[in-house]
């Protein structure tokens, strides 16, 4: 008798009716057997059914429970796989992230990619629930879609994937959709409320800054100092919990007017991503304002105090009228008059104690990642206690452009990083004292006639008249204060 060997398809059979048959026997004592038999049948059961789909599978929804909120988890594994195996899926969505100004590809319904971690194999499916079928128009039946991933893996990976692989998903989406939202520069000045709609103290626009610190001219040791002091601190959130201090750091820019304090604070936000909350102390009614503006701040932001010596009356003494200082106290006095003639002191309220409450107290108590910038052009007149280390952190000078500086802005303004004319510039560099803002200044073309060796010669003069204006005050100076040194050492 010859004997047909099974076909693959008939063996599938033959274990797919032996299956069938011990579910509905195990379902039938289910029903009558007591109850330790029926323990003991179903763990048998579920070990026979793991034997034969040895997977595990885990759904991630677009909306839980109520429709109206969407899923934090499903976004940020919607972000992850965007990011990370959109490459591989032959068909893909476009959409735009909250708050994004790009659209984001990620896989659509009813596609499949595959990802690995740490050499186990994972499957992530994308599908979606239709809503249930009604009188509805069809418009509002799609919005009632509700759209789910599904992560299928090998049991034997199940602790690995449901700790590690899913908290490095969620970690790297939300990264990816931090990276992909529009960043935003928010102000507390009074002539910005109208753009608030809502109820908050913060007004802001969007932050386009193009600054970064490629841009920066200064010598490149110190550049690559601080942007690894900046890297570092953003990625120390496990050291800053273990040793018990809360996630901050505090920036001093010092240095006369145009070194590049404002520029660099640009460059910061840019390369860590963060948001800018410019605080206007003058426009703090007092303590307790400040302390609610402080509150609303978020996390991954620059909290920055400009000129900070003449926001506030920092050394108990009454505010020094410099150039800035003056200026601002003339505008503040003309807005008392005009809109609040009862009140004829407008002066901030905002005490020194209040605002070191606000750099050490605050912070302590919200876990976030945040960075407090002040800067001056007066750092002498600042009170010892707010520039400390551990409320100022780091202190950095800006000041005026050297030669290092000076190739950086001649890369960026005219594309060339050497020329015979670069010597000369190098010498009188040597001796005067030109801000960087003003050899930007010089730099730039003025005209679409203007060449590379028109804006050279541009700043050469301008190097020279510097040069010129301090041989002839010097002498006088010598024997001058130190503001009057100061007078004398500005550039034109
Ligand atoms: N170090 C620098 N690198 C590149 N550009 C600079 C630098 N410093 C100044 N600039 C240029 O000069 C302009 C003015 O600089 P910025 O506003 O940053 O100076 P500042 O130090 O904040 O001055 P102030 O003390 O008056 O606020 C900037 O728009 C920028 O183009
Ligand atoms: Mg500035």
């Amino acid at each position: 008798m010859i004997t047909v060997p099974p076909t693959m398809m008939e063996m599938w059979t033959a274990v797919g009716s032996m299956i069938a048959s011990f579910m509905f026997f195990s379902a039938i004592i289910r029903q009558y057997c007591p109850y330790e038999l029926r323990r003991y049948l179903e763990k048998h059961t579920e070990r026979l059914m793991s034997f034969f789909h040895p997977y595990i599978q885990i759904s991630i929804h677009e909306f839980n429970g109520s429709h109206l909120k969407r899923s934090g988890a499903y976004a940020a594994v919607e972000a992850y796989l965007s990011a990370n195996t959109s490459k591989e899926a032959k068909r893909l969505k476009a959409e735009a992230f909250k708050d994004s100004n790009k659209l984001v590809l990620s896989m659509d319904e009813y596609e499949k990619v595959t990802d690995e971690f740490l050499g186990a194999k994972v499957w992530w499916a994308s599908g979606k629930i239709a809503p249930q079928a009604g009188p509805m128009p069809m418009s509002y039946q799609r919005e009632g879609e509700r759209r789910y991933y599904k992560l299928s893996f090998h049991k034997r990976y199940r602790e690995m994937i449901t700790e590690d692989y899913l908290e490095h998903v969620m970690k790297t989406g939300k990264e990816t959709i931090r990276r992909n939202r529009q960043r935003k520069l928010y102000t507390n000045s009074t002539s910005y409320r109208w753009l608030s709609l809502k109820q908050t103290m913060w007004s802001h626009i969007v932050f386009e800054h193009p600054a970064t610190f490629d841009t920066m001219a200064m010598e490149p040791e110190k550049k690559q100092d601080i942007i690894d002091d900046l890297l570092t601190f953003s990625n120390s959130r496990d050291f800053y919990a273990r040793i018990g201090k809360a996630w901050k750091r505090g920036y001093l820019l010092y240095g006369p007017p145009g070194t590049g304090k404002s520029t660099m604070i640009a460059a910061m936000a840019n390369l860590l991503r963060y948001d800018v909350y410019d605080l206007e102390l003058t426009a703090v009614k007092d303590n307790s304002e400040l302390r609610k503006l402080l509150i609303e701040t978020t996390s991954k932001s620059i909290i920055v105090i400009e000129d900070i010596d003449c926001s506030l009356d920092l050394t108990g003494q009454r505010k020094k009228k410099g150039d800035k200082c003056e200026e601002l106290e003339e505008m503040m006095k003309a807005e008392a008059s005009r809109k609040e003639p009862k009140e004829d002191n407008m002066s901030s309220r905002v005490t020194l104690s209040g605002l070191l409450n606000f750099i050490d107290g605050l912070w302590s108590a919200s876990g976030g990642e945040r960075i407090i910038v002040f800067t001056t052009n007066y750092v002498e007149k600042l009170d010892p206690a707010l520039t400390r280390r551990g409320r100022m952190d780091k202190h950095i000078e800006l000041s005026y452009c050297s030669f290092e500086g000076f190739k950086v802005l001649v890369k960026n303004y005219l594309g060339i990083e050497a020329h015979p004319m670069f010597e000369s510039i190098r010498q009188l560099m040597e001796v005067t004292k030109i801000t960087p803002a003003d050899v930007a200044e010089n730099l730039m073309p003025k005209s679409a006639k203007d060449d590379a060796e028109k804006c050279l010669l541009n700043l050469i003069r301008a190097l020279k008249e510097v040069k010129h204006d301090l041989e002839e005050v010097e002498p006088a100076a010598e024997d001058a204060p130190l503001q009057g040194k100061q007078e004398v050492e500005k550039p034109i």
